[in-house]
């Protein structure tokens, strides 16, 4: 599918509009205070938010009150219901139910109430379990996807058609984003529902401190993963707002993999552990790999900046900063 056919709904530069009304929905998010801290060093000083607490996503009123109160002009939808392998299995319905009503809400209302441009988040897992490597745009919706995420993966698939259908019914410049596997400041350190990489730093870390000899990583340590910096996404997030008006989504990766293995060695090295991993094989592999083709970013001039490694650092000492007891 080619965005050029439908590349009538434009806007004029975003990055020439520093003024304007900016809603980042979910701005205490990793993605979202990724988002906030890289607009506001370009200078943006009219960035709007509401906390969860404040204003409920999933509520249709209150979203359309939101709207009509505030009438941003642009919108990046980083609000969702986000968690790990295990979270996306244990609770498919929040997975499915939550993000649906969240991104049906938050785009809806944006294009009622005037917003010129929307961005929506997706995520790799979107693509089928054994689509080809590396994973162009256009795998999308040709085969079956990964069990352990299908109900998140429906769920953003949905998004993604959404914008589309609004751009094509309406004009509407709604644009989507596929990051592949995000970590850095302000993600989700949980034990269980979090992601592999701040579930292994704080294991690691926890297990250095107590003197423990073993730390559990879970599944076989084969499945391989594309890892890529919060703050290089936001790059890219900013740089689609102004640069990209077409009705395909676009690929977000650092196109580089590692083995989960090499992902937990890497970690234990950075975060300084000195005892042995444990595998335990009864926890989901998930897909076996998701390496996304990010060529059509790079087309466009983007291309990302911090090496893993020089991220896990940094990650690294934000969560001594401002996690750890
Ligand atoms: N993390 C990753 O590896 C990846 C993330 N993405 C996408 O990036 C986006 C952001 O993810 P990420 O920053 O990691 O997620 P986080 O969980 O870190 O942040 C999500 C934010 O959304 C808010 N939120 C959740 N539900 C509601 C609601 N009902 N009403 C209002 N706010 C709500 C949360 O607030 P609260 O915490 O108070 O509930 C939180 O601030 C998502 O669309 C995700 O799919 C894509 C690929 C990979
Ligand atoms: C971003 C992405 O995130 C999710 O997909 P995922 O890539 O499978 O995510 P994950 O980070 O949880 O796991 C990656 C791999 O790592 C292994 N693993 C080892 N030890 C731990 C561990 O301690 N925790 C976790 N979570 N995983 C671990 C784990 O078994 C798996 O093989 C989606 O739900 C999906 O919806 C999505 O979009």
């Amino acid at each position: 599918m080619s965005g050029a056919a439908h590349n009538d709904a434009t806007s004029p530069s975003f990055f020439s509009e520093k003024s304007a009304k900016i809603f980042v929905a979910g701005h205490r998010g990793l993605v979202g205070s990724a988002i906030v801290r890289k607009l506001q060093a370009l200078g943006f000083a009219n960035l709007v938010f509401r906390t969860h607490a404040e204003l409920d996503l999933t509520r249709q009123n209150d979203v359309e009150s939101f709207f009509a109160a505030e009438k941003p002009q642009f919108v990046i939808l980083a609000a969702a219901k986000v968690g790990g392998i295990h979270a996306n299995n244990t609770y498919p319905a929040d997975f499915i139910g939550v993000n649906l009503q969240i991104q049906t809400n938050v785009i809806d209302a944006s294009y009622r109430f005037g917003v010129k441009k929307l961005l929506f988040l997706g995520s790799s897992c979107i693509y089928p379990k054994f689509a080809p490597q590396p994973i162009p745009e256009n795998a999308l919706l040709t085969g079956p996807l990964e069990p352990t995420n299908e109900w998140y993966a429906i769920a953003k698939i949905a998004g993604i058609k959404m914008c589309q259908a609004y751009r094509i019914q309406y004009k509407w410049d709604a644009i989507s984003g596929m990051p592949t596997n995000l970590y850095g400041p302000h993600d989700n350190f949980h034990p269980e529902n979090s992601h592999v990489l701040p579930a292994l730093m704080r294991r690691f870390h926890e297990a250095k401190v107590n003197g423990a000899k073993e730390v559990v990583v879970w599944g076989s340590g084969s499945p391989l993963r594309e890892f890529l910096h919060v703050d290089d996404l936001a790059d890219a997030v900013v740089f689609l707002m102004d640069s990209y008006s077409g009705l395909e989504h676009v690929n977000v990766g650092s196109g580089k993999e590692v083995t989960i293995k090499e992902l937990a060695e890497l970690v234990k090295e950075v975060v300084g552990f000195q005892g042995q991993l444990v595998w335990d094989s009864s926890k989901p592999d998930g897909t076996p790999r998701k390496l996304m083709d990010n060529s059509k970013l790079a087309g466009l001039g983007w291309t990302p900046k911090i090496s893993l490694k020089d991220g896990l650092v940094g990650t690294y000492n934000w969560y001594l900063d401002n996690v750890k007891q």
